[in-house]
Parts: structure tokens; C-alpha cells; sequence
């Protein structure tokens, strides 16, 4: 049977009497690949941050069987600030270490060996603020990953990075669910979800659909996207024609 890695029940969040998200309903399984897609403000970051607990205040039931490895859509931090690129993968085992505990040479050559599997070991010793966006955003998912973490979730991994890193980005992330990893992201690019993932969740304030992507049709997208629904994405009914190898 397949192991359920994150079970969110009757989930509804507020804020100053404005529903953001209203009861919403999923489970997730070892191994899912699940891309969310929605529309502008639909609550796909706010959902993001409850299940990395970032948002405490809400009602329902959130349950998660893992540790969490988080790439957030946004620097946490000023990138003109002088500190290296190794450095910032080193805050990924924070946790780890503790505040007055000194990293060690495992925690550095785990950071090297990371950053080697995503072909980013020559920013090594690079100052934070000479990165492109694709190599930060690398280096975002460096951090997330040296903390060993058996779900790994991202908001908009894409934004800000052209195509070619759009691409190397998604057949990392391929990769490591083909190795085990459970992995959710936020996109905007539904035309690449539908290609990649296995899972899609359509959600605006609430949950509109939850199911294989290629079982996704044009009026699940249809139903939260409305009539902009073809400048969004390129591919005519049925949408089951999409190729996962493309
Ligand atoms: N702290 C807050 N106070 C007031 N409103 C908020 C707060 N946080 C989020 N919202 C509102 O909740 C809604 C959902 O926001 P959220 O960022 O989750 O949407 P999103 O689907 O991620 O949007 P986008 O695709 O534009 O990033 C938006 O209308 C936003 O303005």
C-alpha cells in the first residue's frame, strides 16, 4: 500500500474576515510528483506555507510524515550581502548544527557533493550577489536538499529563470523523484506541469480538482482559469495527448 507522506483535512484560512482558502481536502503519497497550479492570488503560496508551517493560525487538520525541504519563491535575505555561495547551502542544515554548534567537515562536503549533483560545485566560493537566477535558484535547492529531506517543496521554481534553466531545473527535480523523493511546486507554467508531474492540483480559494495529470482535461483547467485559458497553454483537447517525454 502506498505510504501517505501528507493528509490536510476540512483546511480553511483567513485573514481579517477574507477567506484565502476554504475547505480544502488531499492526501499525498510517498513518491508524488503533484504540481498546483491556479491563478493570481487562487492561495497556492499561502497553502505552501501552511504545509511548510510558516502559517500556524489556520483551521483544520494538516499531518505530515516527513522532514520538508523548502524552496521559497523569494530571497530570504538581502543578495548584497557578502556571503558565499557555500555559505548559503550551509543554512540548510541549520537545524542540524544548532545555533552555537560549529559546522563540520561532513556538513562541508555534503554541501559540496550537492552542489556537484546540480552542476553548481564551480559557484562554490562565489559571492552570493555575482549569481545569475538560474544558479541561484540552484543554489536555493542546494540548501533545501543538504538537510536529507523526504518531500521537497517549491513555489515557483521557474520565476525569474529563463527556459534552458526552466529545463535543468525541471530534470533535476525528475531525477529526484525517480530516486524517492516526493516533490510539490507551485507553477504557473501549466503547459510544463502537465509534462512533468504526476499529479495536478487546481486550486483557487478552493480545491477544484486533484488527480493524474494526464487525466486532466481543458475544463478542469477551465473551471479556475476561465476564458484566458488559451494564451495560458498550448495544447488543444484532450489534453491525455500531452507527452511526459517531450
Ligand atoms: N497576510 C495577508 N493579509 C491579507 N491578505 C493576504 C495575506 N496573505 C495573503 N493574502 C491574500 O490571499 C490571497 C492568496 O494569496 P497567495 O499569495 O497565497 O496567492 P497565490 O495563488 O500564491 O498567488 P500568485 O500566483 O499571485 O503568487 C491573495 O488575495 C492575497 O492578497
Amino acid at each position: 500500500m502506498r505510504e501517505k507522506i501528507i493528509s490536510v483535512k476540512d483546511l480553511s484560512y483567513n485573514v481579517e474576515n477574507t477567506e484565502i482558502l476554504k475547505f480544502i481536502n488531499f492526501d499525498i503519497y510517498k513518491n508524488d510528483f503533484v504540481g498546483i497550479i491556479g491563478p493570481n492570488g487562487a492561495g497556492k503560496s499561502t497553502l505552501i506555507k501552511i504545509l511548510v508551517g510558516e502559517i500556524k493560525n489556520y483551521i483544520g487538520s494538516v499531518n505530515i510524515n516527513g522532514k520538508i525541504g523548502y524552496v521559497p519563491q523569494k530571497d530570504e535575505f538581502d543578495r548584497t550581502f557578502p556571503i558565499r555561495a557555500f555559505e548559503v547551502a550551509l543554512m540548510g542544515m541549520y537545524n542540524e548544527v544548532g545555533v552555537f554548534k560549529r559546522y563540520k567537515k561532513k556538513h562541508y562536503e555534503k554541501v559540496r557533493n550537492i552542489m556537484k549533483m546540480l552542476d553548481i560545485e564551480y559557484l562554490y566560493n562565489r559571492n552570493v550577489g555575482k549569481l545569475s537566477g538560474g544558479e541561484y535558484q540552484r543554489l536555493s535547492l542546494a540548501r533545501a536538499l543538504v538537510s536529507d529531506p523526504d518531500i521537497l517543496i517549491l513555489d515557483e521554481p521557474e520565476a525569474g529563470v529563463d527556459s534552458n534553466a526552466q529545463k535543468i531545473i525541471y530534470s533535476i527535480l525528475e531525477d529526484l523523484n525517480k530516486k524517492g523523493m516526493t516533490i510539490i511546486l507551485v507553477s504557473h507554467d501549466i503547459s510544463m506541469v502537465l509534462k512533468k508531474v504526476n499529479t495536478v492540483m487546481c486550486l483557487n480559494k478552493t480545491l477544484h480538482c486533484h488527480k493524474n495529470s494526464i487525466d486532466m482535461t481543458s475544463d478542469d483547467l477551465k473551471k479556475i482559469y476561465s476564458e484566458e485559458l488559451e494564451l495560458l497553454v498550448h495544447i488543444d483537447k484532450p489534453l491525455k495527448v500531452v507527452s511526459r517525454n517531450d
